[in-house]
């Protein structure tokens, strides 16, 4: 097969990252000097002294912690990497704030300005481009994270510069960075994709998914609802919240209080939280909750982007079933059809209702289920793969282990077709052709992947 070419030509970087926070060593013993009167028989004792003051000086600035006592850090959430989260301006990198404005600017007066958060992400790249080219001002924000290859998020990072899309390199939990942008910027929403996600990973990191779905959250919420005007925020849940419920299609009306996995929890936790910053502060709120979204550009921690690398490397993949051999299956939603429910939901978003931080009247929250409504079976999806790249993959089928992941998801659409006007129109096997192609094209040849 030959070397395809990425199909995403259009998707867009300049690599900033918040720096350390540089206290100020102004020469603090400077006036102890001046108020002594020189004597030659205090020379030696001086010396002595002023060497003991500098040591201990150069001791507090070395131990003491990097930043000022309010600087929040992220340590250890990614591989004990530490990253300073108080951010130095011109750690941004040069001219950020202007780059910042220009990114914000919409074609028109009628245009949104909106802040993606996550926007180096699978569906934050694809949402910011969507909104760019119908003419919204967006500014990106993503922390760049190393849960999966950060090459793909500078990749896609690269594609949005050449939709005049900037992305801030910066942390949603960093509440310094958040008031500057919106200082800068009147932003009329907020799409917030911003999150930890992945199912089974929060056995493994679980503080990853409370630092980013939790306090990150709140963290936005509270810069979102002391600036003013306050934007319309529109976040991505997850049909994870509908956990254990076996009743089928999943509805927003269904139970969302039995999680599986400690990131279904997170997500509900942010549904709740939702609820509180609309209730007190009258900010508009609408949460999507996605079924699991593939595509081009996609996450490599998803099974269908994972399956396609061992396929074609020839490694055995691992298919869950469920009890007494159950089918585990997914409503799978192409991203091209998200995308459209994520512009929909801003464009019918209302204005949040309070300014100073204080509420002035009762404001929009809404929920709605952005799905496919066909789950396929794993083996379907298996052997759609298989189809696609011409090779038989080395299966094991064994029962789902205890890691958070439920059997299986269904998505009642009604709401959304209704109030968003959202019909999702990609089967599978049309969305895995394009993954598949962009794949190829995106880490080479058939043959080159399979010599990794
Ligand atoms: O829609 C959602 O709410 C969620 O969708 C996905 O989660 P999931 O549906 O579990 O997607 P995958 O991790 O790609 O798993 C898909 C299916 O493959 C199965 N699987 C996974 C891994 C594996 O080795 N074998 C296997 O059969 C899983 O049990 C699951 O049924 C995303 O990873 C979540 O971030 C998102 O919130």
């Amino acid at each position: 097969m030959t070397q395809l070419k990425p199909i995403l030509s259009h998707l867009d970087s300049i690599p900033s990252t918040p720096g350390k926070f540089k206290p100020d060593k102004s020469s603090l013993y400077n006036t102890t000097f001046n108020r002594l009167r020189f004597h030659p028989s205090l020379l030696p004792r001086l010396t002595l002294w002023s060497a003991l003051f500098l040591f201990l000086i150069l001791l507090f600035l070395f131990f003491s912690p990097s930043g000022t006592t309010t600087a929040a850090s992220s340590a250890t959430i990614y591989g004990g990497k530490r990253r300073n989260l108080h951010t130095a301006t011109e750690a941004l990198g040069p001219n950020w704030d202007s780059r910042v404005i220009e990114s914000a600017r919409p074609r028109d007066k009628s245009g949104f300005t909106v802040l993606v958060t996550g926007a180096a992400g699978f569906v934050g790249s694809h949402v910011s481009v969507a909104l760019r080219r119908r003419g919204d001002g967006v500014v990106g924000l993503d922390n760049f994270n190393s849960y999966y290859e950060t090459g793909l998020k500078k990749a896609r990072k690269s594609l949005l510069e050449k939709s005049d899309v900037f992305i801030v390199d910066g942390d949603i939990n960093d509440g310094a960075l958040l008031q500057k942008l919106f200082d800068l910027v009147k932003f009329t929403h907020v799409m917030h994709l911003a999150a930890q996600a992945g199912v089974r990973y929060a056995m493994k990191n679980p503080s990853s998914y409370i630092h980013s779905n939790v306090n990150g959250f709140v963290s936005l919420l509270e810069a979102c609802k002391t600036t003013n005007p306050q934007p319309s925020i529109v976040w991505a849940s997850s049909s994870s919240v509908y956990g254990l419920n076996s009743k089928v299609p999943f509805s927003e009306k269904d139970r969302t209080d039995q999680p599986a996995s400690l990131y279904a929890a997170t997500k509900k936790a942010g549904e709740e939280i939702a609820h509180t910053y609309n209730h007190i502060y009258g900010l508009s709120i609408t949460g999507l909750r996605f079924f699991t979204v593939y595509g081009p550009w996609g996450r490599p921690d998803m099974a269908y982007y994972f399956f396609t690398k061992d396929i074609l490397r020839g490694k055995e993949i691992k298919i869950y079933e469920g009890a007494n051999h159950g089918t585990v299956a997914r409503d799978f939603t192409y991203i091209d059809d998200v995308v459209k429910g994520c512009l929909a939901a801003l464009d019918t978003a209302q204005k949040s209702t309070g300014s100073g931080g204080k509420k002035k009247g009762e404001a929009q929250l809404r929920i709605f289920n952005l799905g496919n409504t066909t789950p396929v079976p794993i083996g379907k999806l298996v052997s759609i793969l298989e189809k696609l790249l011409k090779i038989k993959a080395k299966k094991k089928v064994l029962s789902m282990p205890r890691n958070g992941d439920v059997p299986f998801t269904h998505a009642n659409i009604s709401l959304a077709q209704r109030e968003l006007g959202y019909h999702p129109t990609t089967d599978l096997e049309t969305g895995l052709k394009k993954f598949v192609k962009w794949y190829v094209g995106y880490y080479g040849s058939k043959k080159k992947i399979s010599s990794w």
